[in-house]
Parts: structure tokens; C-alpha cells; sequence
């Protein structure tokens, strides 16, 4: 696992914790940790583990084995405590279709213990947050599945909770809704609120997260800042190599070369995709290596990867 963990007291600590469902181990000892204010994202493939750790962080679901911690204190134990400062944001919205958006964020209020002029004032508050102002009367069955993400994100913040812990909170919204609400996250987290969202996309959460912790089939493979993710892929530089003729030959040479991470052919004629370890090899020495194995270069070029790249170079192939 990389790692590049900043130092500051975190509000989640997750230290070696595994949980297994009927002998399938969803989560193999996993650590991170979530910082102060940070809009974290968590990002792996389906059956990576994402909800189990969501629902462990939660307090919906015991650890098997390691500890966690939210805001210091340990999941097992401050069940009330962790609760009365979290907000969490399920993957798919509850049952509760036929209520307008007033009586269903009027209902989690009440169920908050909030008094009734109390929540009719952060009612008023998180539907504005939520830009949701001209909803409060309309039926939550009529409404979009964008809006009603928002009204799911106003229920969680009916609370006022430190922590938000949203699941999968842009999965099948359009690109103009998923924009608007990483707006709104990015408001929250300019008020202090430290925001730990997943999704199986990582490009989708690249520009709104300043830190990122990457699953894939309960393992941990990078927990850090992004910039550190964008790092790690320039220590593993890519180049087109185009040849005057097939590369297969040169291919099988270069696999056994100390310092290639991966070498394959493109779907494109005479061409080849080196990967290489920037700590043992450079692009110079990569270019005389191709030169001495007798191939003749045509073009040599850097390929700057997108960071669904790095994505798949961190995680596994296939689905869980
Ligand atoms: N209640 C359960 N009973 C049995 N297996 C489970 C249960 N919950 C999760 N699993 C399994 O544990 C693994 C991790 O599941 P989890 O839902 O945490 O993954 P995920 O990363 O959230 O996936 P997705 O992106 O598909 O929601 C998967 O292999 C899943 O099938």
C-alpha cells in the first residue's frame, strides 16, 4: 500500500480492521485515516468494501477484528456519542416517497429531538443550503432523482453534523446534477464540515477531493492526498513507442528488463505501451535499451495518463 497520510489529529481512524460476511472476507486489515475539514473520497470497484466500511464507520455494522475510531471515539462503545455528530447518506433513498420534503425533513427533525420553531428554522436552512427552496411543498415520489439526492443530503444535514458519510451520493445523477452537488459539498466543507464520500469513479471525485483512499476487494492500495495519487502515477511514466516494424520481439526483451512496471502492444500498427519505474529506469535509458535490442524508433512519446489509469493500475481486473 502507498500511503502519504498528512499529520493531524483524524476524525476517522481505521486501524487494521477486517470483516467477513459468511467466510467472504469483505475487508483484510484495513488502515486509513480521514482529516479534519478534508473532503475525502473513497473509491474502489463494486464489492471493493466500500459500504461495509461506510456502514462500520456509521455504527450500523460491529468490527470483526481492529478498531475504529470517529472523532476519538471507539465504534463499538460511543454509539450515541459518534451518532449524535455524523450524518450518513445511503446509496439508495428510504421508503419514505409519499411525504413532501417539509414533512419528511419536519419528521428527522422531530426524531433529532429538535422543538418546532427550532425546526422550522433549519428546515429553511437546509433546503436553501440545498437550493431546494421552491421543493418544500412538492411530494418526494415527484421528484427527480437528482432532487431527491438533495432532499437525501438535506436530511443529513437536518442534524448538523461534523462528519458527513455519503454512499455512492452521485450514482445516477446526470452530469448538470452531479455538478450542482459537488457544489454543494464543496459549500460544506467550506463550513467546516469534514465530508468522506464514495464512488466507483475516481475521475468523477479527482477535482472536488483533496484527499483520497483507494479500496479493491478489501484491501487498502492508497490512502493520501490527491496530488500524492497524481505523484505516484508520474513515478510510473507511460510512453508510446512507435517501430518501423512489429514490436513483439522487443516486448518479450523488455518484460525481463529491471525496472519495466508493463509492456503491451496497442491497438495501433508497429506501436507499444512501456510502463517503467522512474526510481530504476529513465526515459533515456529506456530509449537506448529499445536501440540495443536493434529496434528502429519511429516515434517516442511521453503518454500523459488519465487518472482512470491510475485507477486501474491500483485495482484489480474483473467483477466482484
Ligand atoms: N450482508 C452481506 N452478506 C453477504 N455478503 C455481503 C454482505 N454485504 C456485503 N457483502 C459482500 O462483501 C463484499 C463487499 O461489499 P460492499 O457492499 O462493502 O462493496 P462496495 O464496495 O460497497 O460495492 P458496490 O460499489 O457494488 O456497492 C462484496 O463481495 C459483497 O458481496
Amino acid at each position: 500500500m502507498i500511503n502519504d497520510q498528512q499529520n493531524h489529529p483524524p476524525v476517522i481512524n481505521i486501524e487494521n480492521v477486517s470483516h467477513s460476511f459468511k467466510g467472504h472476507r469483505a475487508l483484510q486489515g484495513i488502515s486509513f485515516q480521514v482529516h479534519p475539514q478534508s473532503l475525502h473520497g473513497f473509491v474502489g470497484p463494486n464489492g471493493a468494501g466500500k459500504t461495509t466500511t461506510l456502514k462500520i464507520i456509521c455504527t450500523l455494522l460491529q468490527p470483526q477484528a481492529g478498531k475504529v475510531a470517529v472523532f476519538g471515539h471507539d465504534v463499538r462503545t460511543a454509539v450515541k456519542e459518534i451518532r449524535k455528530r455524523i450524518g450518513f447518506m445511503p446509496d439508495h433513498f428510504s421508503t419514505y416517497r409519499q411525504m413532501t420534503v417539509f414533512e419528511y425533513l419536519d419528521f428527522f427533525g422531530a426524531a433529532y429531538g429538535l422543538k418546532q420553531e427550532q425546526r422550522d428554522q433549519v428546515i429553511n436552512d437546509v433546503l436553501t443550503l440545498t437550493d431546494m427552496d421552491g421543493r418544500r411543498d412538492s411530494l418526494i415520489s415527484g421528484l427527480s432523482r437528482g432532487m431527491q439526492q438533495r432532499v437525501s443530503l438535506a436530511r443529513v444535514l437536518v442534524n448538523d453534523p461534523d462528519l458527513l458519510l455519503l454512499d455512492e451520493p452521485a450514482s445516477g445523477l446526470d452530469p448538470r446534477a452531479r455538478i450542482e452537488l459537488m457544489e454543494i459539498l464543496q459549500e460544506l466543507k467550506r463550513m467546516g464540515k469534514t465530508i468522506f464520500i464514495s464512488s466507483h469513479i475516481l475521475s468523477e471525485l479527482a477535482e472536488l477531493c483533496d484527499s483520497v483512499t483507494i479500496i479493491d476487494r478489501g484491501l487498502i492500495k492508497y490512502s493520501g492526498s490527491m496530488d500524492g495519487l497524481l505523484n505516484y502515477e508520474q513515478e510510473h511514466p507511460v510512453y508510446k513507442i512507435t517501430l518501423e516494424s512489429e514490436p513483439d520481439a522487443i516486448i518479450a526483451a523488455l518484460a525481463n528488463e529491471p525496472g519495466i512496471v508493463n509492456v503491451e502492444k496497442t491497438p495501433k500498427p508497429r506501436e507499444m505501451r512501456v510502463t517503467f519505474d522512474m526510481t530504476i529506469l529513465n526515459s533515456s535509458a529506456l530509449l537506448s535499451k529499445i536501440i540495443a535490442l536493434n529496434g528502429v524508433i519511429d516515434s517516442f512519446q511521453r503518454d500523459k495518463k488519465h487518472l482512470n489509469q491510475a485507477f486501474l493500475d491500483l485495482t484489480e481486473q474483473g467483477v466482484r
